[in-house]
């Protein structure tokens, strides 16, 4: 499994066995904040089949996770490894148990909530002990690994994030607009973040965290130093995790926005919600950390909005596939070059080897694109004009994408195609036309030589209190 080292500057990935640790647990992280409802905690599920993820799920208000995986996936859940955002409880782990899944792991901060007694306080009724004990004897007796996935993270990973996501194009493209601006607006937003997901998925008080250990039956974590690596694991994760989204961040009025001008009815090229768009993005910059390229990272995923809402939490979203850019499947670190367009020699270059992102999330793709659903693509860079047409081909509706390198002509590859691709709506993080109109309308200096100037933020704050650092 593939794991980001820091070397030098630069990443390159090695392979530590059997750790799904650092690209997953996000994932499930961010399925369950799909979750727009406060009452109840929703979890999220990620199943991987051959290391590749082939679904990403979310309770609903009738289903639990586990139901879902199973309505979804049916027997080809068999020698699946299942990611859970909380322990699940008996009547999922007895199905997935039952359908030959290879290994389920979850999130060691919420307790199994039993499904016979939802409505009532799953810790302390009779029931609930019931359920508890159940999972405990289908976890011993089944054939498949039932446990908690948390490795340390590798030396300076969350450093190294960091770097990576102050650098990210978003906070540059902020950053550029906004020359006034005198506040490190980065660091707060991911303050905000982090803020957040911790109250999401840890639990602040040790004692706490303790009692819902034993009630899972993980009383060997209890016990020092295993509690506190624990939570220092935990807590480095949600730090990722935090500092990842922060690179696509809630401010002003920036967002994935269609800059050209033709407004349309059909369905297929309205416009996500800004904050689901933002979360798919969040998702790709994940997967962005798992490229075998030293230089570039980049991530993509691909959904599908269903005709009508399906029993998953995620509603009429369906996950189609993911990728990021790396050298062909089954290669070995040194296989293929690794220099970049400003060598001289152009054979000794990385660009015809490697697999980009968009093509191995269309090629390792779980479902069908199908021409009467809104499909589209999140990717962290500008797709290049080997992706555009493949894009376009497999008939996908939308794509959301930064577009710093569009209308580039580099020395091996170039992103003309994007700014001329026709019948695909583009959606580029910018800020909101509407918004910058009705600036100008208002204040026709807004406009220098023609080119749109952007309000200093204290500008923004004060015409719009849209502004909303971390809060959806
Ligand atoms: O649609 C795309 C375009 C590029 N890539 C990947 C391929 C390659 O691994 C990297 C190339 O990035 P870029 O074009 O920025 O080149 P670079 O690696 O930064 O080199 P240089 O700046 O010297 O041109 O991005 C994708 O995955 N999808």
């Amino acid at each position: 499994m593939h794991f980001i080292v820091y070397t030098n500057y630069k990443f390159k990935t090695s392979v530590v066995d059997g750790v799904e640790i650092f690209f997953t647990v996000p994932m499930f992280m961010i399925v369950k904040d799909l979750s727009y409802t406060v009452e109840v905690k929703k979890s999220g599920l990620v199943v991987v089949k051959n290391m590749k993820i082939v679904g990403l799920h979310c309770s609903s208000t009738d289903l639990h996770a586990g139901q879902i995986a199973l309505i979804k996936h049916g027997s080809r859940l068999k020698n699946c490894d299942l990611y859970f955002s909380r322990k699940p409880c008996s009547t999922c782990l007895k199905m997935i148990v039952n359908a030959g899944v290879n290994r389920i792991s979850y999130w060691p901060a919420d307790p199994e909530i039993s499904l016979q007694n939802e409505a009532s306080n799953p810790m302390t009724t009779d029931d609930a002990k019931l359920d508890a004990k159940a999972v405990e004897r289908l976890k011993s007796n089944s054939r498949a690994r039932v446990c908690v996935l948390l490795q340390p993270l590798v030396c300076y990973m969350v450093q190294f994030v960091e770097e990576t996501s102050t650098k990210f194009d978003f906070i540059q493209k902020i950053a550029k607009s906004q020359p006034d601006l005198n506040t490190d607006f980065y660091t707060v937003c991911r303050q905000e973040r982090i803020k957040e997901y911790e109250s999401l998925f840890l639990i602040s008080s040790e004692e706490m965290h303790k009692q819902i250990l034993m009630t899972i039956g993980l009383e060997n974590l209890c016990e020092n130093p295993y509690f506190s690596n624990l939570r220092q694991n935990m807590k480095d994760l949600v730090l990722v995790l935090a500092t990842v989204a922060a690179s696509v961040p809630v401010f002003g009025c920036f967002g994935f926005y269609n800059s050209e001008s033709r407004r349309t009815n059909e369905t297929d090229h309205q416009d996500l919600p800004q904050e689901i768009a933002r979360h798919c993005m969040i998702q790709a910059r994940l997967l962005e950390y798992r490229t075998e390229d030293h230089k570039t990272g980049v991530g993509a995923i691909i959904w599908a909005e269903e005709k009508s809402r399906s029993c998953d939490g995620t509603g009429a979203m369906c996950f189609v596939g993911c990728g990021y850019n790396a050298f062909p499947a089954g290669s070995e670190y040194a296989d293929f070059p690794h220099m970049d367009d400003k060598q001289k020699d152009r054979e000794i270059r990385k660009f015809r080897y490697i697999i980009h992102a968009e093509q191995n999330a269309l090629t390792f793709r779980c479902r069908e694109i199908k021409p009467d659903e809104r499909s589209m693509i999140f990717v962290t860079k500008c797709p290049c004009d080997e992706c555009v047409p493949l894009i376009k081909g497999a008939g996908i509706k939308q794509i959301y994408a930064g577009d710093v390198d569009a209308g580039k002509k580099k020395a091996d590859i170039s992103y003309m195609k994007f700014g001329e691709l026709e019948g695909v709506s583009k959606f580029t993080w910018q800020l909101n036309p509407l918004h910058a109109n009705a600036l100008e309308f208002r204040d026709p200096t807004a406009r220098e030589n023609g080119v749109q100037k952007t309000k200093s933020l204290d500008d923004q704050q004060h015409q719009s209190k849209k502004l909303c650092l971390g809060h959806y």
